[in-house]
């Protein structure tokens, strides 16, 4: 499943973070890509451990904590410190698959990559090229959104960033390893949710959205995976 989440930030909000990262220290991407990777990825990065990566990627992170359509759709165990990313003059990332397991910096814990997550900072008018282009059993979708939108989508999704020929493409980007770890469970989770909510929204509280709402949990209980 891929979601496209609107009005993650404001577009003003996303205006304010791209002129700031547009005065920032960018490093080669190649940095932080995998063997396979590597030679496929021209662009480049925020220091994921400086402290505007820091400051930026936790108020992003707290943004997402208050949206329900996120929780519902992502189901979040353990998030990775969200990175920045810049591609400009010809810069892109070809077919690639993201690393299954990713460490956060300077800790122990490891994330299992389930859901990936761009959030684009800069405007579609601001750059041309830089469509991220996703492979998976929808077919092929190219996606390029408006500033402040997100877009989820199965880690196990082949894609890439085409080309930015003109304009630089700013962006946030971050995995997470959900509760639920198989795409289609988690699915049918969210739409037994995006269901549930439209029933509470038509019809008075009764027994049987109560009853609903207890298959939903005991889904969730049989499936999820909290470690
Ligand atoms: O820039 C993007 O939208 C995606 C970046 C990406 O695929 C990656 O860094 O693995
Ligand atoms: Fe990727």
């Amino acid at each position: 499943m891929l979601l496209h989440l609107h009005n993650i930030l404001t577009a003003e909000e996303a205006h304010n973070i791209k002129l700031a990262l547009l005065k920032a220290e960018w490093q080669d991407g190649k940095l932080t890509a995998g063997n396979a990777s590597r030679q496929q990825k021209t662009n480049l990065q925020l220091d994921p451990r400086s402290p505007l990566a820091e400051q930026l990627g936790n108020a992003i992170l707290q943004r997402l904590g208050l949206r329900d359509d996120f929780m519902a759709a992502a189901l979040p165990a353990k998030i990775f410190p969200p990175m920045f990313n810049c591609y400009c003059n010809g810069g892109e990332f070809g077919y690639h698959i993201d690393n299954a397991i990713r460490q956060v910096p300077n800790t122990p814990v490891k994330i299992r990559t389930d859901l990936s997550m761009t959030l684009f900072l800069s405007k579609p008018d601001e750059y041309e090229g830089g469509e991220l282009i996703i492979d998976d059993t929808f077919g092929t979708q190219s996606v390029k959104l408006p500033a402040g939108d997100l877009v989820l989508y199965p880690s196990t999704s082949l894609h890439r960033v085409t080309p930015v020929t003109k304009g630089h493409r700013i962006s946030c980007f971050f995995w997470l390893q959900s509760l639920i770890r198989d795409n289609e469970q988690r699915r049918t989770l969210y739409q037994l949710d995006q269901s549930i909510q439209g029933l509470r929204q038509n019809t008075h509280e009764n027994e049987h959205i109560t009853r609903l709402i207890g298959v939903y949990h005991n889904l969730l209980r049989q499936w999820s995976q909290t470690s």
